[in-house]
């Protein structure tokens, strides 16, 4: 495989996700091709069930690929070990809050598990990366709070600084906007792009807010069964991407604002 783009860490080619039910493998969807680079903020977006997360979660090797290749920095995704693969990706599955009795400082220094020793004793480094992740994210006044006394908002920003302080090039996030609102969702891409930039890591979730996802990132991934496409989202809307995502009885993609309209 040539990559040929400086910038490209994560590289996915011709991918087949889904499950495996026995024995027998039971496709979610195929023929998946896209690039992730450093400095770029990448959106999945689909229809409910499409296969967002799977995707994902088999990005993250939490669950194996059908067939189909993924190459991190040039090597195949499973040649690394689990410990590497830490220090190169990170995820935030925001339903999967580890431990809500920790302080936020706490929660966030876990990012740096995969760099400890075995009694998980924090170094300068370990603790400057802690630091270094709850300035970047505005948590200075919260740090010392346990994580079951946060809004919800605040704790999406505390699960993004934990990633942070794990210090990946890659961050993978599972609809990190959920239950926040239109202003929160905004602060919480908003910030996520101004970290792709600022930190020069790949940073790509799921969402279901697409019109935000089309004003906001750099390239999009409209997930579909056999025909999904990859691009940045004016070339998107210019190819139509969007019209088919869902049945036209209800609602209508609108290429002229770039959003969704409500068929009346
Ligand atoms: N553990 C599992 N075993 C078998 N099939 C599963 C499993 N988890 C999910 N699926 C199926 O895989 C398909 C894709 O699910 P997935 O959760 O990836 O979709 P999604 O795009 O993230 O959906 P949503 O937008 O609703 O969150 C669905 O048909 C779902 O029922």
């Amino acid at each position: 495989m040539n990559l040929n783009h400086k910038h490209t860490v994560l590289n996915i080619n011709n991918l087949e996700i889904g499950f495996f039910s026995g024995k027998r493998p039971h496709a979610v969807a195929r023929n998946i091709h896209f690039d992730l680079n450093l400095g770029e903020l990448s959106a999945v977006v689909g229809a409910n069930g499409i296969g967002k997360s799977t995707l994902l979660r088999t990005l993250a090797r939490v669950q194996p690929a059908l067939s189909g290749d993924i190459t991190l920095k040039n090597e195949p995704l499973h040649t690394y070990t689990g410990i590497q693969l830490a220090t190169e990706i990170s995820v935030v599955l925001t339903e999967h809050i580890p431990a809500k009795n920790l302080t936020v400082i706490e929660l966030i220094a876990l990012g740096r598990q995969p760099y400890t020793n075995w009694v998980g004793t924090l170094s300068q480094v370990d603790k400057q990366k802690v630091n270094e992740a709850i300035s970047l994210i505005g948590l200075e006044t919260i740090k010392h709070k346990k994580c079951y006394e946060l809004s919800d908002g605040q704790l999406q920003r505390v699960m993004i600084a934990r990633a942070l302080s794990q210090d990946t090039s890659i961050i993978i996030l599972d609809e990190p906007t959920t239950h926040l609102d239109i202003y929160h969702k905004a602060y919480v891409l908003n910030l996520l792009k101004r970290i792709a930039r600022e930190t020069e890591k790949a940073i790509l979730f799921s969402t279901h807010e697409i019109d935000m996802a089309i004003q906001l990132c750099d390239k999009i991934l409209v997930l579909d069964t056999e025909n999904s496409s990859f691009g940045e989202p004016c070339s998107l809307i210019e190819k139509g991407s969007f019209q088919h995502l869902f049945p036209g009885d209800l609602v209508s993609f609108d290429s002229n604002s770039g959003t969704f309209k409500i068929n009346k």
